[in-house]
């Protein structure tokens, strides 16, 4: 029996789950088995490879769910996730969601799912986005004492058809950076009319959705004379998939728990 390991895809007819298809296809130490999306994608019942842009995989796209997978990835629709969770622990499944928008009810059933199986959860799969929330939260740390104080504020960029603002990315950006902050953090989301003055212990969020561009964050410090910006800025998708069949990886053989990026990419 091949070592490999089996892959199954939620929303794999989407934008990122194309992506995961292509990519985990050339790995040598994955097989796709399952190319899941719900019944009215017109796309149900094509080649999951060909739908990718590579050659046929012999794995159709279906909205039936394999009996068995080492591990699931996820990049779908908040309304498609309770159910992929559900299916997931019941099949036992390792699971890696992606999906962002999730609702505080969403969130709560994936903390108690991951008492049962491994997930990995992360609004952003990237690299790059992992480590500069590192680099953030030690800014904010080394700033917040500053004279006349820091402002911080988040601004994301992304592509036209995103359903979601402003992105899981931004959110967790605020979350990790409050965490540095002392005392209460008010989340702001954009500005209009008589604000009054900006008051010291908020984080700003602005989306902006333009074109094609496949997600973008700037963080900004503000000080009294000088500021930081920094800028994380994917060019392509696959900064994402990679980083999601990196998590599917580290997936195989862990225990039931709530994993993080971080813990896959050794920032934790
Ligand atoms: N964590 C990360 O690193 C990243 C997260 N994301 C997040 O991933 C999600 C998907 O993004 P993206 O691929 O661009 O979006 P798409 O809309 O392109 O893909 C979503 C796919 O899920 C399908 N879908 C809809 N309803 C269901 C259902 N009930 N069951 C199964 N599949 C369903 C959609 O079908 P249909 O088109 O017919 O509705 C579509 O094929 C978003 O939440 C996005 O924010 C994106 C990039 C990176
Ligand atoms: O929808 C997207 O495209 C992306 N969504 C994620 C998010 O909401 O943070 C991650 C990435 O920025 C791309």
């Amino acid at each position: 029996m091949s070592n490999q390991i089996q892959l199954a895809v939620h929303g794999a007819a989407g934008r990122m789950g194309r992506r995961v298809v292509a990519l985990a296809a050339e790995d040598k130490d994955i097989q796709i088995t399952a190319a899941i999306d719900h019944a009215d994608n017109g796309l149900i019942g094509q080649d999951a490879g060909l739908v990718a842009g590579i050659a046929a995989l012999d794995v159709l796209l279906s909205p039936d769910w394999p009996n068995y997978a080492s591990v699931m990835i996820d990049f779908s629709l908040p309304v498609a996730v309770d159910g992929c969770v559900a299916k997931c622990v019941a099949a036992k499944m390792p699971l890696v969601i992606a999906t962002t928008g999730l609702n505080d009810v969403q969130k709560e059933a994936i903390a108690a799912a991951a008492k049962l199986i491994p997930i990995v959860w992360a609004p952003s799969m990237s690299t790059a986005v992992n480590l500069t929330m590192k680099v953030a939260q030690q800014i904010t740390e080394t700033l917040k004492h500053v004279a006349g104080g820091v402002d911080i504020e988040i601004i994301e960029r992304h592509h036209r058809f995103k359903a979601d603002a402003p992105s899981g990315t931004a959110l967790r950006f605020g979350e990790l950076i409050a965490e540095k902050m002392d005392g209460d953090v008010k989340h702001v989301h954009g500005r209009e009319g008589e604000t009054g003055q900006r008051t010291r212990n908020e984080i700003g969020y602005h989306a902006v959705r333009v074109g094609d561009n496949p997600g973008e964050h700037t963080i900004v410090f503000g000080m009294m004379g000088e500021r930081i910006e920094i800028n994380v800025a994917a060019s392509n998708r696959d900064c994402y998939a990679s980083g999601a069949i990196a998590a599917a990886k580290f997936l195989q053989g862990k225990p039931a728990g709530l994993y993080s990026m971080f813990d896959v990419l050794g920032l934790s």
